[in-house]
């Protein structure tokens, strides 16, 4: 671009370029200085580095501000035509990346899948080409009631905060990577009010903007633009709070889901704060609101948010927060008031206790005394549903086990349960490993989300297992037998005892019959094979120690058994014992009836469907979080004796 520019000199007073005229060229200042002027008023002075009409020429619209020489000013300058070759040239180049940016811009989640891939391909579109901008520490991106282009601006990297004016050292807010810049002049409701407040660069940042005619237009339709923008503009009044910090984003959408908008005429009556479902949460998007409690009165503007904290209970205390202070000021008033729309009216977004104990219920959270403790529950329930055991329980199952279960520690070397003893708890590893011992022999181990204690709880019989903390310390969850019994399905009894009789470990090779031949591996071959006496069929996978290399085989086939042995989940495969004799080792697993992955993809013989790549992902993506949390990178899911039968 530098190549291509040429020199222009400005006398005091040359326009360099004027409002409401197409843009001709894109300048950086070398030297002088030039004021910006909307509608005849200073909103800005360029200097050497400054750069000047590249935003209108992106975005093909008509030139927003007058821009006069001080002095004289010598700029260098690239025709229009020139400038946006290039950059589309550029964006081009950088689509890819941009795209895969835009997909990861979190207020993005609210649009269809079609609008979102409208957005990361407008690269391609005609009238839009998004582009980065590069603005260096101190540098003013969007300034206080400045009226911006018609473009969305994302930050990329670095830093930028929201202040009163440039000046100010006080920052009302942070922008970090992913966040949309000057969303509030995008809002529908605002049209024509401008910033509220000016945009400064902390450091070095990059911003994509994606500019256009119109950007709704061209971009989004009315519709789904109001719907985004509204929404992100809810997100970040319950983004701000403390007290909703705990819940995941999921269950945030959902709250703003299940908010009501609304616009409220002068001094219109919200809420009378004294009927139990009353308002617990309101957003003010336009206009202002007033809580009057009995001793004092609270005025909340555009982007505050009114809080009661006991959420759920009918104890009316209230606490307003102003979200636009990066220290939320929380005071705890008086019996809760009267809610009103302030002198100019109001546009709020409001939860009313029926709407958020429904919308929390729906993701499976009941009301407890306060969010904090909802929050806290609501991650148990995420890990628990972790818990390979529990997977075939419902929400509210799992909500039971949850409000049941005594969590303990226990230190290094203690048995939690020993072989004969009788015992009717079943335990859950939060934390922490532990060995599994039959006879002295040590069977497998147990880490996070393993369980165990299960056969106890099924059939009267002693503890057919003892179980040792290995690890410093371990964390346990006891859930007793009666609370067990309260939960148990028949889908979740079936796959108890399947397990349970996988577990056998007292399996001998002579019990077993060869049945065919499955597959051949680097280091030896599996058969299937039933079990004499129960019927079971297993996969045999047979070393050999004779042979080229064979003592090396033999020992990766035990230091696979070992790591078979840490497993416990429904996607990885189940040891049932490793069994040793003079010529070679053999490793009893669960069978997989489904055929491996590879054969499979290949034998569909078509691109997998959106749903079937869905499956197979994410059934791999549960076995590898089970290796994680297991801490083992080593040991390779079902990735190949396919989880197609899972
Ligand atoms: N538990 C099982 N159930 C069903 N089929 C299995 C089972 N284990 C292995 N197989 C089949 O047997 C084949 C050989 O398995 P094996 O574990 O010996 O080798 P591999 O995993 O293919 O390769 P490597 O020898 O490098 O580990 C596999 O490709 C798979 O199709």
């Amino acid at each position: 671009m530098a190549s291509r520019m040429q020199r222009f000199d400005f006398g005091l007073g040359d326009a360099v370029l004027r409002a409401g005229e197409a843009g001709t060229r894109f300048y950086v200042f070398a030297s002088g200085s030039a004021h910006v002027l909307q509608d005849g008023a200073v909103c800005g002075r360029l200097t050497r580095g400054c750069t000047v009409g590249g935003g209108a020429l992106a975005a093909k619209v008509l030139e927003p501000f007058d821009v006069v020489a001080r002095e004289h000013t010598i700029a260098f300058g690239i025709e229009g035509a020139e400038f946006f070759n290039i950059i589309s040239e550029n964006a081009w180049r950088s689509r890819s990346e941009n795209r895969g940016f835009v997909e990861r811009v979190p207020i993005f989640q609210f649009l269809p899948t079609w609008v979102r891939e409208r957005i990361t391909s407008a690269a391609g579109h005609a009238d839009v080409t998004p582009y980065s901008e590069v603005v260096e520490v101190g540098e003013v991106v969007l300034k206080e009631g400045q009226m911006d282009f018609p473009k969305i601006r994302i930050l990329k990297s670095g830093k930028l905060s929201f202040r009163r004016s440039p000046d100010s050292s006080h920052t009302l807010k942070s922008f970090e990577a992913g966040d949309i810049v000057g969303a509030g002049t995008l809002l529908p409701w605002r049209k024509g009010l401008g910033a509220a407040a000016t945009v400064v660069a902390e450091c070095r940042s990059e911003i994509l903007c994606i500019p256009g005619e119109d950007v709704k237009a061209a971009v989004i339709d009315e519709t789904v633009h109001t719907e985004v923008f509204t929404r992100t503009f809810m997100m970040v009044g319950l983004n701000q709070l403390k007290t909703f910090s705990g819940l995941g984003r999921a269950h945030k959408i959902h709250l703003v889901r299940a908010m009501e908008v609304k616009d409220y005429a002068p001094h219109e009556l919200i809420d009378t704060g004294l009927s139990v479902s009353s308002v617990r949460y309101a957003h003010v998007m336009l206009g202002s609101l007033r809580s009057l409690e009995t001793d004092q009165e609270h005025d909340l503007g555009v982007g505050q948010v009114f809080l009661a904290p006991e959420l759920f209970s009918e104890q009316s205390v209230s606490k307003c927060c102003a979200v636009d202070s990066c220290s939320c000021k929380e005071r705890r008033v008086g019996p809760r008031g009267v809610l009103r729309a302030g002198s100019s009216g109001c546009k709020a977004a409001t939860l009313s206790k029926g709407s958020l104990v429904a919308a929390l219920s729906e993701l499976g959270v009941s009301p407890v005394d306060s969010l904090d403790d909802t929050a806290e529950l609501a991650e148990d329930m995420l890990l628990a549903h972790r818990i390979p055991i529990f997977r075939h329980l419902s929400n509210e199952q799992v909500q039971l086990v949850l409000k049941s279960f005594v969590p303990r520690c226990y230190a290094r070397g203690s048995r939690v349960i020993e072989q004969g003893e009788l015992g009717a708890s079943l335990y859950v590893v939060a934390s922490g490993v532990l060995e599994v011992q039959i006879n002295g022999r040590i069977v497998r181990t147990l880490g996070k989300n393993g369980s165990f204690g299960d056969r106890g709880l099924l059939f009267e019989e002693p503890r057919s297992a003892t179980v040792t903390v290995v690890s410093d310390f371990a964390v346990l969850w006891c859930l007793d037998k009666a609370d067990f019994l309260n939960v148990l399905t028949e889908d979740l009894r079936s796959e108890l005892v399947k397990r349970m009789d996988l577990q056998d470990a007292d399996v001998v090779l002579s019990e077993l019959t060869s049945i065919r031949l499955i597959g051949v591996g680097g280091f030896g071959r599996v058969s299937m094979v039933q079990h004499k006496k129960t019927g079971l069929r297993y996969a045999l996978k047979q070393v050999r120690k004779m042979g080229p290399h064979g003592k090396l085989k033999a020992q990766l086939a035990l230091r696979e058994s070992e790591l078979l042995a840490e497993m416990d989940h429904p996607f990885t495969l189940q040891l049932v014992r490793t069994l040793e004799t003079t010529r070679s080792v053999y490793i009893l697993t669960d069978l997989i009836t489904g055929g491996d992955l590879y054969t499979a993809v290949l034998e569909i013989g078509r691109p997998l469907a959106h749903g079937e790549a869905q499956f197979y992902v994410g059934s791999v993506l549960l076995a590898l979080e089970h290796l994680h949390d297991r801490g083992s990178a080593a040991c390779v899911p079902r990735l190949e004796a396919g989880e197609r039968d899972a």
